[in-house]
């Protein structure tokens, strides 16, 4: 049986006279909550996921209006068993996530991200090329993409695509990318997952490049945003680059399990937003993904056909380091903040931690480390 969800188990066990203050020693500032719209209830009950909605507020200033945005962010099980045509597959995870986008448009969203590689099951972990690789798809005018275009028109709202993506003009080379596509349903642009795991079942240089587009920030009608795809949350440099170049908001599509992962999710996308005064978006997938055939993880254990628990527990915070609670650990969810973008500067303003950062220092020192014949500065 898995622990449906962290926040829960607090709210059942903790006394009723002590909550609020461990709620606010480890969540940050209360964050309230936001009125679900009576059509995002229905859809939620008859396709069967959860919605929460928070507000980030920010302190009204004198000489510049709120600038209010609302971001959707969606987790999800696969749906078809891994063995059935990959078609139908994807075509059930198209259906699913219209309903949900459809719920975020009653909650108001503008912005809307999903998790990494959400079309299909996250089949890295088999290290088998067929069938899998044949879900890559072209980022221009793939299946998937077609599909999200859409989605952004019919409900005016930014979507965040992150798909595995087939290069076909470029020798046919793979990518895990995540595709920016604007209300008016236009690619901005895309994004290439920079850092590629190799640990534990996550064989996914088997299958992919390591990114070269740098660290885009997408200038929407609603925000800069851009994309840190899962295992770049764990690299400081790769968030603060994001910042350098003036995202308000960083979403960080992941797939990870619990025997891996989990004691760091609360931290990772949460400091991220704290060091670099922008809001994160830390977004997982939910349920056990069972393979065909059997994989070793290469630790002598026996060999297996689950990834493991994939934990949901997708969550977003604020520069100031609050933070929502998660989504559940075992149930599709679709989670709505208004954000105050106003916060990021305030903050920076309040922490100075811009400010204060010493990148003459840091790069000079980094070039040298990243040298052949560097020598660490130790002293003895
Ligand atoms: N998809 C992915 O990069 N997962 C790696 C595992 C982790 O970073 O928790």
């Amino acid at each position: 049986m898995e622990l449906e969800s962290l926040e829960k188990c607090l709210e059942e066990n903790i006394p009723e006279n002590l909550l609020s203050d461990v709620q606010r020693i480890l969540y940050g500032r209360n964050v309230p909550i936001l009125e679900i719209h009576p059509d995002a209830k229905i859809l939620s009950s008859h396709h069967n996921f959860d919605i929460q909605g928070y507000r980030f507020n920010a302190a009204s200033e004198q000489l510049r209006a709120p600038r209010i945005v609302r971001v959707g962010i969606i987790q999800n099980k696969i749906i078809l068993p891994t063995t059935a045509r990959l078609e139908a597959q994807r075509d059930k995870l198209h259906e699913l996530i219209s309903h949900i986008a459809e719920a975020a448009f009653h909650n108001g969203v503008n912005i809307l991200c999903m998790q990494e590689a959400w079309p299909m099951p996250f089949a890295f972990c088999t290290r088998e090329k067929q069938p899998w690789c044949e879900f890559a798809e072209r980022a221009e005018d793939g299946p998937t993409t077609k599909f999200i275009q859409q989605l952004c028109r019919r409900f005016n709202m930014v979507i965040v695509s992150p798909i595995l993506e087939r290069d076909e003009r470029h020798s046919d080379v793979l990518w895990n990318t995540a595709v920016v596509i604007d209300n008016t349903g236009r690619i901005l642009g895309k994004h290439r997952k920079n850092h590629i795991p190799r640990v534990g079942d996550f064989n996914e240089s088997t299958y992919y490049s390591e990114g070269n587009t740098g660290h885009p920030v997408f200038e929407t009608a609603f925000g800069r945003i851009a994309v840190n795809i899962c295992y770049g949350r764990h690299h400081p440099l790769n968030w603060l680059m994001f910042g350098l170049n003036g995202a308000e908001i960083v979403f960080n599509p992941s797939a990870t399990v619990g025997a891996l992962s989990e004691p760091l999710w609360g931290i990772e996308a949460r400091n991220a937003a704290i060091a670099n005064g922008y809001f994160t978006c830390a977004i997982n997938r939910v349920g056990t993904e069972v393979f065909p055939n059997e994989f070793t993880s290469g630790d002598g254990k026996q060999a297996h056909k689950e990834f493991g628990h994939f934990y949901g527990s997708s969550y977003i915070a604020a520069p100031d380091g609050s933070r929502t609670p998660g989504l559940s650990r075992t149930k599709n969810g679709l989670l709505v903040a208004e954000l105050d973008l106003n916060l990021c500067r305030q903050v920076k303003d309040m922490w100075g931690f811009q400010m204060t950062q010493r990148l003459d220092l840091y790069s000079y020192s980094l070039s040298r480390a990243a040298e052949l014949d560097f020598e660490p500065q130790i002293v003895r």
